[in-house]
């Protein structure tokens, strides 16, 4: 089992372009609650992948972790502690068992501060950092300072820039200032790539959280986030169903590819493995790749590399074995 997957090098990390704003769309677009969540309840514990893949599933998931540290109290030690944890995301000896080499997390995500700690600890890694930019996580700032937070990032080495965007937009069903929004964006990231940040927990119904990811979409997003985290609710199977199918809408009728990130509260390996068979599912293996789908999460890796321990020596077990047997 290798993995030696290059995202500087993949030319198939194609951009979203976008597609002029379509309002009949968006407005057609319509999200059947109870369904969803009859669909969501069956996943828990229903998708038990077979016990000698589990490994290659874990990993899977560690190769598209957004490794985040996203704290007022962040510092460079800390992101350089971030970095190594990136680098190498399991200890050497669960990696000799597996026989796996080159193993790394998809990208280190981090406030714009803490871009220089980043790029310094990623050298020579094609390990890309990813800044969360527009006046994270609120987006209230004034709209020349979101945009000039980004050219900020980009010229500091970010790769990636997840912006937030205005939840008033959705919430007043201003698609139009959605669309121009996400459109300044977009173009103020240059040639880095674009996540756009729905803040899904405060858009209210589900229908609108299709609706902002199809403008999102069109205005040029490479991929559609969930959360920034610091939501009351955050990323959920039910709103990524609702956001996959966007993605499976846009790409049918448009052929742009768009990648999905859910983000924020996602800790447990056992989740990890519903949201890639959930994705599997619905979207596809060519979905289950760094390039179009990220985990944003700052505990999940612990919880992997725990799980992966157990399996592969035993020891998490035989720990917390209880002493009366
Ligand atoms: O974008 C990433 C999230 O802020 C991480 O959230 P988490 O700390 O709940 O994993």
């Amino acid at each position: 089992m290798t993995s030696t997957y290059d995202l500087a090098a993949d030319a198939s990390f194609a951009r979203n372009p976008g597609v002029p704003l379509d309002v009949e769309w968006v407005g057609a677009a319509r999200a059947n609650t109870p369904a969803i969540e009859r669909r969501c309840a069956t996943l828990p514990g229903r998708r038990s992948v077979k016990k000698d893949y589990q490994a290659a599933w874990l990993c899977r998931a560690i190769s598209c972790i957004d490794l985040t540290t996203l704290s007022g109290d962040d510092t460079a030690g800390r992101v350089a502690r971030l970095t190594a944890k990136a680098r190498q995301p399991v200890r050497a000896d669960i990696l000799e068992a597996l026989g796996m080499t080159g193993l790394t997390v998809g990208a280190v995500c981090v406030y714009h501060d803490m871009i220089a700690p980043a790029v310094q600890g990623l050298k020579g890694t094609a390990i890309p950092v990813a800044a969360v930019s527009t006046g994270f996580p609120a987006g209230l700032s004034p709209l020349h300072l979101r945009i000039a937070e980004i050219e900020e990032s980009v010229k500091a080495g970010a790769h990636e820039i997840d912006i937030v965007i205005s939840r008033r937009h959705v919430l007043t069903g201003n698609w139009q200032a959605l669309y121009d929004e996400m459109r300044a964006f977009r173009d103020a990231c240059g040639h880095a790539h674009v996540k756009a940040i729905l803040a899904t927990g405060e858009l209210g119904p589900l229908s609108n959280v299709a609706k902002a990811s199809l403008v999102c979409m069109m205005a040029g997003a490479d991929f559609i986030k969930t959360s920034t985290g610091k939501e009351p609710v955050n990323a959920t199977l039910p709103v990524t169903l609702v956001m996959l199918r966007a993605i499976r809408d846009y790409y049918a009728k448009t052929g742009h590819v768009v990648g999905y990130k859910p983000a924020g509260g996602i800790s447990k390996a056992k989740d990890a493995i519903n949201y890639l068979a959930l994705i599997k599912e619905e979207l596809g293996d060519r979905w289950l790749r760094p390039d179009l789908f990220r985990f944003g999460a700052s505990s999940l890796l612990g919880d992997i590399e725990r799980q992966l321990d157990h399996r592969i020596t035993g020891a998490y077990s035989a720990a917390h074995r209880h002493p009366m047997g």
